[in-house]
């Protein structure tokens, strides 16, 4: 074979094989975001690694410094700078709904998904014509499926404006944007009327929030009396030590890795619940058996790790992606290993769940 034929097949099999690992292998999980379409939110692309070094300082102290600082009040900063940093992969590699659910043998992790999202919209008993709460909505793969296993209206309030616009772009894509609305706010102020809506669910969100009271009490404030409120929380179980430094090494990689101010006790929960004025009805927490694991989607995942690794690097490499999105991603594997640890150990559940009323008559 002559010299120039052998370099032009070489050249023709090297183009099918990174067409192939880019477009073809892709996202983990969901088609839709790919790889070569990583963008770090409304972050431009020469700030990215510096908004990283910024996000990871602030987050990777103490919990007792980040508190200090500013009384908690710079962190729903900090909490939009991570979900700038992190939105494009997590649709990448998780899909559109960001949390975990029970494995549910024979089924698919989409389908685990939905119905354990479905399922916070059964325990509120969310129904047609009514206006319900989506506290920390993300992309709104969660208020999709409520609004379609419900009939319900949903309206979501995410800090993050490139979630914002993401999440209207799917509602829109999926027809569902007549009964699904999305609001950038703080959840700590929302701007809502007070008793406005007829349901609330938090799904893997409030564990942003300094203190948990402050959250919890809006949600009383804008849901209307008899009105139900569930929460997926984060949180430390009975078996978490703090005097064993593995332990201690596990909650504070999942801190740091998750914009987190510091993770609560399962059973803090429901005491701020009942202190700013909830009845507690029920609280469970779903990673306990019977459930499946949760934490096996994460391990399973390995080998799509490296490529995903060798994806973001050959991107960055190439100048498609911008410089600190390595970084990122190397954070967020980082990240994976603390959860499954947490998982596998059982010191840390992502579901403890927790269903409140709004008396019917105010506490006096
Ligand atoms: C509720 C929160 C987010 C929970 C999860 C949706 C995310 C937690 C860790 C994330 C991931 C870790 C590893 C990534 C992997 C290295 C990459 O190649 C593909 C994406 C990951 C799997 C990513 C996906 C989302 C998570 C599982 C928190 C923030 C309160
Ligand atoms: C892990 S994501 C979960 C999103 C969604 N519940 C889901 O399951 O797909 C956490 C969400 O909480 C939002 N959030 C965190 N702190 C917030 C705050 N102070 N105000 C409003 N939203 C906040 C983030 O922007 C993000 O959308």
């Amino acid at each position: 074979m002559e010299v120039s034929t052998a370099m032009w097949t070489a050249a023709v099999v090297g183009a099918a094989v990174i067409y192939w690992f880019v477009w073809v292998m892709g996202a983990a999980e969901v088609k839709g975001k790919r790889a070569v379409n990583l963008k770090m939110g409304s972050i431009t692309r020469d700030k990215v690694q510096d908004k990283y070094k910024q996000y990871w300082s602030f987050f990777r102290r103490p919990k007792e410094d980040i508190a200090a600082a500013s009384d908690g009040d710079d962190v729903p900063a900090f909490v939009d700078t991570f979900y700038n940093l992190v939105t494009d992969i997590y649709e990448w590699g998780w899909g559109q709904s960001f949390h975990f659910s029970p494995s549910l043998p024979g089924r698919s992790h989409r389908e685990a998904t939905r119905l354990h999202e479905e399922r916070a919209a059964d325990l509120i008993a969310a129904r047609p014509g009514q206006r319900v709460l989506d506290v920390g909505c993300g992309v709104g793969g969660p208020m999709r499926a409520i609004a379609a296993h419900s009939g319900a209206h949903v309206v979501g309030i995410t800090i993050n404006e490139y979630q914002v616009a993401r999440a209207r772009a799917h509602n829109r894509k999926a027809g569902l944007h007549d009964r699904c609305e999305v609001v950038c706010g703080n959840f700590l102020e929302m701007p809502f009327a007070d008793a406005s809506f007829d349901g609330a669910y938090s799904i893997e969100a409030t564990c942003h929030a300094p203190r948990l009271e402050d959250v919890y009490r809006e949600v009383l404030r804008v849901l209307k009396p008899g009105a139900l409120y569930v929460s997926y929380e984060w949180v430390t179980t009975a078996l978490y030590r703090e005097d064993d430094s593995r332990h201690v090494e596990t909650i504070r990689g999942i801190e740091a890795g998750d914009a987190l101010p510091g993770l609560r006790a399962q059973h803090e929960v429901a005491a701020v619940a009942r202190q700013v004025g909830f009845e507690v009805v029920e609280e469970r927490d779903l990673a306990l058996l019977p459930a499946g694991p949760w934490w096996t989607r994460l391990m399973m995942g390995r080998i799509a790790y490296w490529r995903n690794h060798l994806l973001v690097s050959a991107l960055t490499a190439l100048r498609v992606a911008p410089k600190g999105v390595v970084e990122v991603h190397e954070m967020l594997y980082e990240t994976a290993r603390h959860l499954s640890d947490g998982g596998q150990t059982g010191i840390f559940t992502p579901m403890h769940m927790i269903l409140c009323r709004k008396p019917l008559v105010a506490p006096s």
